[in-house]
This record gives structure tokens, sequence and C-alpha cells, in this order.
């Protein structure tokens, strides 16, 4: 990106680029395939849903080859893995869609760490992950330490900044941390997404369901996946902090985030977006 290209991309640039891509999953209502964890499906797809994206839960091998060419996306996700799950996650993620890849507790053991690496060998459009996860699959390592958290988080997002740009350039693939700022980056251009609250950590599967957002917003642009993956990370964050006004807790922040998400409309995404090119 050349510096004037760069200075264009002000608060308003983002908060236009966010509102287009939300408005064109609305109108266009792309299909994404999702071969995700068992905890995730319900609120993955109703993450999608209320986005305007069409979810489908499908993940049978035998499925694939009629299926999955006609997704606009496919999003995979290792966390509830198994070795019967893999063949599929592989053929769709070989099936020439746009597709992410969610590397959920990529430490927990060398099968799931060799499972993330061999699908980010396919080359996913994007791979989003908190800090730890991002880490682990950086530095290829499986948890050693009493201080790992499975699917959790230990590390805040601007520690695995530095190893999310080396995976983006070892990979081609766009890499996403998420965390109190989400950090997405080619390697080369970091961008800043700040929107969110606290809570949604206390919500299972919130990464999960942002990383289906993901997936819907790359089927809109699949030719940019950073510009894609930095504006529903920033959109779902703006749904968080809109539906924790109305929250008491976790569950009820997971209802009005969704609802929050279905109401989003163009003064509030343009005006709340916070995203930002990081020097
Ligand atoms: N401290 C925080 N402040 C604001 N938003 C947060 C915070 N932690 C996580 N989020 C948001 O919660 C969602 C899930 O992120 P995260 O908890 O990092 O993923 P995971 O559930 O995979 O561990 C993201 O949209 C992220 O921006
Ligand atoms: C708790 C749990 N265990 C296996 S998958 C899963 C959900 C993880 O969701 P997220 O990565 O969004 O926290
Ligand atoms: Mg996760």
């Amino acid at each position: 990106m050349d510096d004037a290209a760069k200075e264009e991309r002000d608060p308003a640039w983002w908060g236009r680029r966010a509102w287009s891509l939300l408005s064109a999953v609305r109108a266009r209502a792309p299909l994404v395939q999702c071969i995700t964890n068992l905890v995730s499906m319900d609120v993955a797809a109703n993450a999608l849903l209320a986005a305007g994206a069409s979810p489908a839960m499908v993940h049978s091998l035998r499925e694939v080859p009629d299926f999955t060419p006609r997704c606009d996306a496919v999003y995979v996700n290792v966390g509830t893995l198994s070795e019967d799950w893999l063949p599929s996650m592989r053929a769709a993620a070989l099936a020439g869609r746009p597709w992410v890849l969610d590397p959920v507790a990529a430490a927990a053991s060398g099968f799931r760490m060799e499972a993330c690496l061999e699908l980010l060998a396919l080359r996913p459009a994007v791979v989003r992950g908190n800090a730890s996860e991002i880490l682990a699959l950086a530095n290829r390592s499986v948890a050693a330490s009493s201080n790992f958290k499975g699917a959790d988080s230990s590390h805040e997002s601007v520690d695995a900044l530095e190893a999310a740009k080396a995976l983006a350039l070892s990979t081609g693939s766009v890499v996403a941390v998420s965390g109190a700022v989400d950090f997405i980056t080619n390697g080369e251009q970091v961008v800043g997404a700040s929107n969110g609250v606290p809570m949604m950590q206390k919500i299972t599967a919130t990464g999960c369901a942002v990383t289906a957002l993901i997936a819907a917003f790359v089927a809109i642009e699949p030719s940019d996946a950073l510009v894609a993956a930095a504006c529903a990370l920033a959109i779902f964050g703006l749904a968080g902090e809109i539906g924790m006004e109305s929250s008491k807790g976790p569950a009820s922040l997971r209802m009005h985030l969704i609802d929050a998400l279905y109401c989003l409309d163009k003064e509030t995404v343009t005006s709340r977006v916070k995203l930002s090119l990081r020097p």
C-alpha cells in the first residue's frame, strides 16, 4: 500500500467500509458452510443469521463434493476436533472456496497442533485466534505450562502481535488476534480494532462466532481479506458494546449481542467502529 492509500484510511473511511460490507452481507446473504465445534454451533449460526448471512453446519465428508463448491465461504474450526472430522475439514478447505480457520486451543495436544498446521498449509484467507492460540501456532508449540487455559487465552492480544505478523508472512494468510484490541495483519500492514467489551470473554464461543462472521465478510470481499476480517471484528465488537448496555451478565449479553448485530444501522456503524491502520 502506498502512502496516499494509507492516508485515505481515516476513521471515516473505515466506518464507510464496515457499513458497506455489512450491507452487502445483508443484501447477498452469503452461504457459509461451517465445520465447527459442538459448543459453538448455535451461537455461530445465530450470529451469521443476525448479520444477514446464511449458515449451514454441514460436516460429512460425503457431502463436501456436492455442497462446498456451492458455498460462498467455508468456516473450519477445530474446537472439538476428532479424527472423523479432519478429512472433511481438509476436503472443504481444498474445494476452491474462500475459507477461514479458527485454531481453538491449538496447543492442547500434538494431534491438534499437527491438524492446525496442516490446515494452515492449505492457505486459509484468514486465521483468527486468541493470543495464546496465535503464539502457539507461530511457535508450533504444544502447551507445557500450568498457565495453559485450553480454549481461553492466557495472553493479551498485543503479546501476540509479532507472532501474528511472522505467521502471516510464513503462511500467506491474514492473521487476526482477538482480545481487548483485535489486531489483523498480512505481515506488512496491521489494523487495530478496538470495539468490544471484556464480558464477551465470559460467553463461550464468542471467538468462534466472530470467526464465522469473518467468513461471511470474506465471502463478500475475497480479494481484501485484511479489510474484511478487520470490519467483521469491529462490527461484532460494536454489537457487543451495544448489547452490554442492556445486559446483566454473560447470558443476557449473548442474547443482546445477537439482537444488536441484527439492528445495526448506518449511523451507528459509521460513527462507532474503531478501526485504524497501525504504524
Ligand atoms: N478485553 C476485551 N475487551 C473487549 N473485547 C474483547 C475483550 N476480550 C475479547 N474481546 C472480544 O471478544 C471476541 C472473542 O475474542 P476472544 O475472547 O479473544 O476469543 P476466544 O473466544 O477465541 O478466546 C472478539 O470479538 C474480541 O474482540
Ligand atoms: C469451550 C470449548 N471447548 C471446546 S470448543 C469450545 C468453545 C471455544 O469457543 P471460543 O474459542 O470462542 O472461546
Ligand atoms: Mg477461540
